[in-house]
């Protein structure tokens, strides 16, 4: 991790759809250091997806502002990849030309054979070599979402933005992602932002852990380290002493303090 404690920057950020409405959130501030893993954490509806979205700059903020390496946020970059839930991803193309039609649009002046080749190297690494010549219609859920993954990492965005990326897969599937992306991110030193509903994800993959408050008017109601060591495992996790105690305060934010919080 880098010695820069913000490399992105959100300050005061509020979102109000409708005029006569409490906002959803307000004064929404966090920091994000370069290499940082960052998931958040809230009950549904409290505005995650509002503010991963407003740091893709496919939303705007009705208050605040976000800086990324200084710059403030005000439109969609490919400095920024994103992977939603859904994938989508373009039926009508191949596996390897959903990820090609990516990197072509971030090096224009590449010739065929370059998109090609960068476009494998990243379809090898979430292990989809041998698939690439399929379309989304022959892949699982979850192959799906692995070429949604290699897509966002073949534009080497300086920021990974996830909403919520493996909520529709099972378990089993799901963990093999995971494993994969700690793998990747490891391996890329990749910045992510990632919105979770689930706590072990949380505490596999993040360095920190924002919670939300519920809405309207929700807030970042805490920013807890992880304090598990940094090379942790889905196998081997539970057998630290920090992971109880650490789940069981999560647990107890989503259970209880999430709704404290909230004003009457
Ligand atoms: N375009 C919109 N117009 C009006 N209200 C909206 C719009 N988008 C979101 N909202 C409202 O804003 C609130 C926050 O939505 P958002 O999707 O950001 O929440 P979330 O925390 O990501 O929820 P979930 O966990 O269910 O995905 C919700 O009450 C939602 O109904």
């Amino acid at each position: 991790m880098s010695n820069n404690p913000s490399f992105l920057r959100v300050e005061s950020l509020g979102k109000r759809y409708l005029p006569a409405a409490p906002p959803v959130f307000e004064n929404v501030s966090f920091d994000i250091a370069q290499g940082e893993f960052v998931c958040i954490i809230g009950h549904s509806g409290c505005g995650k997806s509002t503010i991963l979205n407003v740091l893709a700059g496919l939303e705007t903020a009705s208050e605040g502002v976000a800086f990324m390496a200084n710059r403030e946020i005000a439109g969609p970059s490919l400095d920024r990849g994103v992977v939603f839930q859904g994938h989508a991803l373009m039926p009508w193309l191949s596996v390897l030309d959903n990820v090609a039609f990516a990197v072509k649009s971030r090096h224009r002046d590449w010739t065929r054979q370059q998109v090609v080749a960068h476009a494998w190297r990243f379809i090898e690494m979430v292990g989809l070599s041998g698939s690439e010549h399929k379309k989304p219609s022959e892949l699982s859920g979850g192959m799906k979402q692995r070429v949604g993954i290699a897509r966002a990492f073949s534009i080497e965005p300086k920021m990974l933005l996830l909403d919520e990326p493996f909520g529709a897969l099972d378990a089993l599937t799901r963990g093999v992602i995971q494993d994969e992306l700690l793998k990747i991110c490891a391996a890329t030193r990749q910045t992510v932002f990632m919105i979770t509903h689930d706590v072990d994800e949380a505490i596999l993959l993040a360095d920190k852990i924002l919670l939300m408050s519920n809405g309207p008017r929700a807030r970042i109601a805490e920013a807890v380290v992880n304090p598990l060591p940094k090379h942790r495992s889905r196998a081997g996790m539970h057998h630290d002493p920090q992971f109880y105690p650490l789940r069981n305060h999560l647990m107890d934010f989503l259970v209880h303090r999430s709704r404290q919080l909230t004003p009457t």
